[in-house]
């Protein structure tokens, strides 16, 4: 166990594509219990760093830590402690969600009652039952859908530390109440969230420490009242990235 009371540690976390540095040293420390906002322009690197950060990409150098467990030397502890929401799902597709639960709790060694009521309880509370009920296959469900299975596959096995990445988006505006309700309680309970999203209102309702990213490196990063410095964390996030104005007669042609 890590005896600095933190759940996620990436300690100068880089990744290269070619000549393009996504990721630079990216040096980040989650305490445990929090609910963790991870901010940035498109392409800043958020993806890369947190598919690093919980084995789905390796590194080109540097380390990541799961309550205190290397992600890299010890994959099977940190996915142990891990229930990750990927960014583009790679889910078998041609399973109900209900078979897909079942399999992806098999995989994880849950014992089959668990999975079974485990699985009836989060198809129903992230409605999907209904198209349970309809034999609906994956690959049929929709966008919003195929986000809440996939957030019912990082749940199943009751992790400790979650990685979400964008969970709300797609998710209408009832089942992301729902969520709201179970990351919430899933950290009253002393469990960590730690969640990428590009919408600010919902960061700043949601998390207690948030990071900019922008350009693979860390802007700022601290307490949510830290970081937005007095102002909107969305003023925070366009002074530090930089507001793209419309220059001269750019795309002047639109309705016109
Ligand atoms: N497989 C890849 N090969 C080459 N370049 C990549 C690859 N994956 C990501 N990149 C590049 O790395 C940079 C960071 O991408 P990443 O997807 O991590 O950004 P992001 O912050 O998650 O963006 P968004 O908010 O748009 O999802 C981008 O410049 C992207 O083009």
């Amino acid at each position: 166990m890590d005896d600095q009371g933190n759940a996620f540690e990436l300690d100068r976390l880089r990744k290269e594509f070619g000549d393009k540095i996504a990721v630079d040293d990216v040096t980040l420390a989650v305490p445990r219990g929090s609910f963790f906002g991870l901010v940035g322009p498109n392409g800043a690197g958020k993806t890369t760093a947190l598919s690093m950060a919980v084995g789905l990409l390796r590194p080109t150098s540097g380390t990541a830590r799961v309550l205190g467990i290397d992600t890299w030397q010890d994959p099977v502890g940190a996915k142990t402690a891990l229930g990750v929401l990927p960014d583009g799902l790679a889910l078998p597709e041609r399973l109900t969600g209900a078979e897909l639960l079942d399999y992806w709790g098999l995989l994880r060694g849950l014992d089959r009652t668990v999975i079974r009521n485990r699985t009836a309880e989060l198809l129903r509370v992230l409605e999907l039952e209904e198209a349970e009920q309809l034999g609906t296959v994956v690959l049929e469900y929709s966008t919003g859908m195929r986000k809440k299975i996939g957030l019912a596959t990082a749940l199943l096995h009751s992790p400790k530390v979650l990685v979400l990445d964008e969970p709300y988006e797609a998710v209408d505006p009832v089942s992301g109440r729902v969520l709201t309700k179970i990351l919430r309680r899933f950290v009253a309970a002393g469990g960590t969230v730690i969640m990428s999203s590009h919408v600010m209102p919902l960061v700043e309702q949601l998390c207690d420490r948030v990071a900019i990213i922008a350009r693979g490196r860390v802007a700022v990063e601290g307490t949510l009242d830290e970081v937005r410095a007095g102002g909107s964390l969305e003023d925070r996030f366009v002074e530090l990235v930089g507001e793209r104005e419309l220059v001269g007669e750019e795309l002047s042609w639109l309705g016109s």
